[in-house]
């Protein structure tokens, strides 16, 4: 049976979208998502998220596949995808330009602005070792600056959950950074028991950040969305930058911010519709 898709990207970090709002089942199973994803033999994306039915209370559900099949908690680009995909879906009957989204990281609010961006309220940061989760520390410890031998090299890195694993280190120059044999290491590092994501981030100045990331179950992505946040927050954590700043990742920028009113980050940044399919 030939299924619909819409394929979306925030930053070149790219989605295959699919309408199951009737069904709490993704109509995918995550083998099928690996070959959908694929860049060769099937669509090609990061990965592929399902807009379900809401739960709890929500407006709606989101689930994603990663492109090697494991499903992880949050997608920040992912979720600026979807309130876009939502909005289309609902056309001319819709009422709302802001959804709550049940998620595995929590409940999650994207809103649509004037100005056709997406900003997104992620929620409150997790900085526990045991709420990355990291073995680095114990448990009701922060993990903030470090050391973690990696790859024969001692890296400083800083530890943050926005609902999933970010393992954050500062260098001086974030294009030197060898990410496709780095960053394996760090995703597979025991001290990760559900393993990681990671950002390179260097400092252009206290507003401005660039970032590098090699994302758990994708690899070398354009754009992620949660890294952007936990990469702020790991900022302000060594005092490396204030509490909004803009992320110069390789697919654009977000623009980010960590509210001191209510410990809440704040993401705004583009989502974009590529094209519609049957596959
Ligand atoms: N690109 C995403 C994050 C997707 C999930 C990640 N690969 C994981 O396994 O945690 C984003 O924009 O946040």
């Amino acid at each position: 049976m030939a299924i619909e898709f819409t394929k979306y990207h925030g930053l070149g970090n790219d989605f295959i979208l699919i309408d199951n709002r009737s069904s709490l089942t993704p109509v995918l199973t995550p083998e099928k998502a690996v070959q959908w994803c694929d860049r060769h033999f099937g669509i090609g994306a990061d990965g592929v998220i399902f807009a379900l039915p809401g739960q709890n209370g929500t407006d709606y559900t989101m689930r994603i596949f990663n492109s090697d099949g494991s499903e992880p908690e949050m997608c920040g680009n992912g979720i600026r995808c979807l309130a876009v995909f939502l909005t289309e879906l609902e056309g001319i009957n819709r009422t709302k330009d802001k959804y709550s989204i049940h998620t595995l990281a929590g409940v999650i609010v994207p809103q649509l602005t004037d100005d056709g961006q997406v900003r997104v309220d992620m929620g409150e940061p997790r900085l526990l070792a045991e709420e990355i989760p990291t073995t680095l520390a114990s448990s009701q410890v922060q993990v903030i600056n470090h050391p973690l031998e990696v790859a024969g090299k001692t890296w400083d890195v800083t530890c943050v959950s926005m609902g999933n694993p970010h393992c954050i280190t500062f260098v001086e120059d974030v294009a030197a950074v060898n990410l496709e044999s780095i960053g394996p290491q760090f995703e597979n590092h025991p001290v990760f028991p559900k393993k990681t994501n990671t950002e390179f981030i260097e400092v252009v100045n206290r507003n401005y950040l660039k970032m590098r990331v090699w994302e758990r179950g994708a690899g070398i992505t354009l754009a992620c969305g949660t890294g952007a946040c936990a990469s702020l927050v790991a900022g302000v954590l060594n005092d490396k930058c204030d509490r909004t700043a803009m992320i110069e990742l390789p697919g654009g920028l977000l623009e980010i911010e960590w509210s001191e009113i209510d410990n809440r980050i704040y993401m705004t940044g583009p989502a974009e519709r590529v094209f519609t399919g049957k596959y």
